[in-house]
């Protein structure tokens, strides 16, 4: 066997001396020096663990470089020096999280590891700081009111029983007062409170659902006696199901002469609403909401479900909360009922809801009294908004006039863009709900519509058989009939798509859905629901694109045109320029934009489809105006495999 000397082997492998012997003395070899010698053989081992070590000196060194170690629990400015980012910039990512900024207290726990992931942090907290930090900010937590909804098919009561709880709790007196109609109130029996969202009706609920707000813990499904359960009353226990709230059953109207409560208890019972008397854990309350009786019960069941939620809430500190209606005031200005999820909401208070921001100048209770703080739970009328704030919006407080009014710029800014580019963030569809997501057991929300019961049921057999690994199948909602616009809400408020078998979509219906960016799909064939979403589970369903350039054309001259924006005079060098191209603008060989729409292809005055090489035309694009003289413009269309 040939033989070595080390400091030939430490330099065949590029290694030090001294790491080479010290490999061959932990395989027990007895080198002495640089200049002993050794078999030949062991070159291939020295190189393999030499490889390993460096591995994992990278893995050590790593590990050691991107960790940040926590003695304290950190505020918001301390993270920012940390991370090395804007203290501005996080307070607006804490925004768009819903996560309240105070200056005097430690960012959550889960806030600030995420932060660092995002920058490639790890957070190691000392010993239990985690804990102590969850604790120090959990301070306050108390008992808060129960928020009911009450939903139902038409004609079934719900505002006749909405009018009677009003009537029956808040005294006559301050109910003369209130004019306008500011879609919560809040009521006290046994000296507790449940506050109600004055807005029945199962779209509203979900539409509210759909912006993020989820403001109900219990939702009455008023069921009329004389009339039993009807489609709505089924799709309204769908969606406070898919909302996960508490369905309490108010049988309505037993004082009519055909009232059956006991039918309607058995037909709920086949949609999972069993009552307690049958051994099944749904409240069932007999009530007669125009005569005004049984309302006691029921309120006496919302406590006692609402005392089994345990329902608490942060109560010091900035508030946060939801809109549930807004309106113009002739004396107030902009006005927005809001209830208050979490802390303490002051006049005086900055605060941001969704693109509007303002400054608390004062605050009324629902039945028109002025106030000066609003607590969890409770129902408040603020004056001081910049503008109208639709319902559904978050609402929070910002510690700093600048902060809120930035946040505010922001999310406007964000919604032009998302308008621009006409269509959300978050369209739902079959090929983004199963696109890959981190090792995650995707979850495909289905709204199923049929022509009748046979082939729903049908459906749903085969649905629940063809689930994968990935992803499994829930349908959220099913039922008979033509899909509809709370289809459409219920699909957007849950990220889900919906699936209509022999059933009509009304244009008002497909035009909405657009906008929500919802999936519907409409089949004939039975087997074609099952390949499409089994295609589409195995992610054989989306399609390849790519991009196809057509031609190029090079800026002549800039031109501002009233109302239509800049227009880059251009010469057509390659190819082709089409009208419903997209285009990259390329300057002195760097990519100034990658994917502007032509919105404007014109031929002197005249639009025209395309323009065709050694043509001079003018060119508009939607995302990019600073045309200069020399820009290159490459056209390409998206084609898919
Ligand atoms: N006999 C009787 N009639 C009732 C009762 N509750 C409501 N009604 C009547 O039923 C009709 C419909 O009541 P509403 O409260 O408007 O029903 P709703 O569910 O709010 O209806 P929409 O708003 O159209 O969805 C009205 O004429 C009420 O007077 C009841 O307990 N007994």
């Amino acid at each position: 066997m040939a033989k070595i000397r080390i400091y030939k082997v430490a330099e065949q492998l590029g290694m030090p001396t001294h790491e080479v012997m010290d490999i061959l003395k932990a395989l027990g070899s007895d080198v002495k020096n640089h200049m002993s010698s050794i078999d030949e053989e062991y070159i291939e081992l020295l190189q393999e663990e030499r490889e390993y070590r460096k591995k994992e000196e990278e893995k050590n060194r790593k590990r050691k470089e991107r960790t940040i170690q926590l003695k304290e629990s950190p505020h918001l400015k301390d993270i920012a020096r940390l991370l090395d980012m804007h203290w501005e910039d996080i307070v607006i990512k804490l925004a768009d999280w819903n996560v309240i900024f105070d200056s005097k207290k430690p960012l959550p726990p889960l806030v600030v590891e995420r932060l660092a992931r995002e920058k490639n942090w790890e957070i190691i907290w000392e010993d239990s700081l985690r804990e102590k930090t969850i604790e120090a900010l959990q301070g306050g937590l108390g008992i808060r009111p129960p928020i009911v909804t009450v939903l139902g098919h038409v004609d079934h009561g719900k505002t006749t029983l909405l009018d009677a709880i009003r009537r029956s709790k808040v005294a006559q007196s301050e109910y003369g007062g209130i004019t306008q109609k500011i879609g919560a109130y809040q009521i006290e029996v046994s000296n507790k409170k449940i506050t109600f969202v004055d807005t029945p009706g199962h779209e509203a609920f979900t539409a509210m659902r759909a912006r993020g707000a989820q403001v109900t813990d219990i939702a009455i499904l008023v069921v009329a006696a004389d009339d039993g359960v009807m489609p709505q009353t089924i799709e309204a226990l769908q969606h406070a199901k898919a909302a996960d709230v508490s369905i309490i059953v108010a049988i309505n109207k037993i004082d009519k002469s055909g009232a059956n409560p006991d039918r309607i208890k058995q037909q709920l019972s086949d949609y999972g609403l069993v009552p307690e008397e049958w051994g099944g854990d749904t409240i069932f309350v007999n009530i007669s909401a125009l005569q005004k009786k049984g309302i006691n019960d029921l309120l006496e069941m919302i406590l006692l479900q609402a005392e089994l939620l345990e329902l608490k809430a942060r109560h010091q500190g900035y508030a946060t909360g939801t809109i549930i209606e807004s309106r113009l005031d002739r004396g107030k200005g902009p006005v927005a009922t809001v209830i208050v999820k979490e802390g303490t909401l002051k006049i005086g208070d900055f605060f941001v809801a969704g693109a509007t921001w303002g400054k608390v100048r004062s605050l009324f209770s629902v039945n028109g009294k002025k106030v000066k703080e609003a607590i969890p739970s409770m129902p408040v009328e603020i004056v001081g908004f910049s503008e109208l704030p639709p319902a559904g919006t978050q609402y929070m407080v910002i510690e700093d006039e600048k902060i809120a009014r930035l946040i505010a710029n922001q999310k406007q800014l964000k919604e032009r863009e998302k308008s621009l580019k006409g269509s959300s963030a978050q369209i739902t569809s079959l090929e983004e709900l199963l696109s890959p997501e981190e090792g995650k057991k995707r979850e495909l929300n289905i709204i199923l519509k049929a022509d009748f019961q046979g082939s729903l049921d049908a459906i749903e057999k085969v649905l629940s058989q063809i689930g994968s690994e990935e992803v499994s199948i829930k349908v959220l909602s099913k039922g008979v009939g033509n899909i509809n616009e709370a289809d459409v809400v219920l699909a957007a408020a849950s990220n889900g798509i919906v699936i209509g078998f022999d059933v009509k979509l009304p244009s008002e219906v497909s035009k909405n859905a657009k906008r929500e960016g919802v999936d519907v799909r409409l089949y004939r064939i039975i087997y074609d629901v099952i390949d499409d979403l089994q295609n589409a589970i195995k992610g054989m369903a989306t399609p390849k694109q790519y991009q196809e350039s057509i031609g190029k054309a090079e800026v002549r001259a800039v031109f501002k045109i009233p109302k239509t924006g800049v227009i880059s005079g251009s010469y057509v060098t390659s190819g082709k320029i089409e009208r419903n191209a997209f285009v990259r603008v390329i300057r002195k060989g760097e990519i100034l934009e990658e994917s502007a729409k032509i919105v404007s292809l014109k031929r002197f005055k005249e639009d025209v489809k395309e323009v065709s090489m050694g043509y001079e035309c003018g060119i508009g694009l939607d995302r990019f105006e600073d045309f200069e003289e020399g820009d290159i413009l490459e056209a390409y269309i998206i084609r898919e495999e």
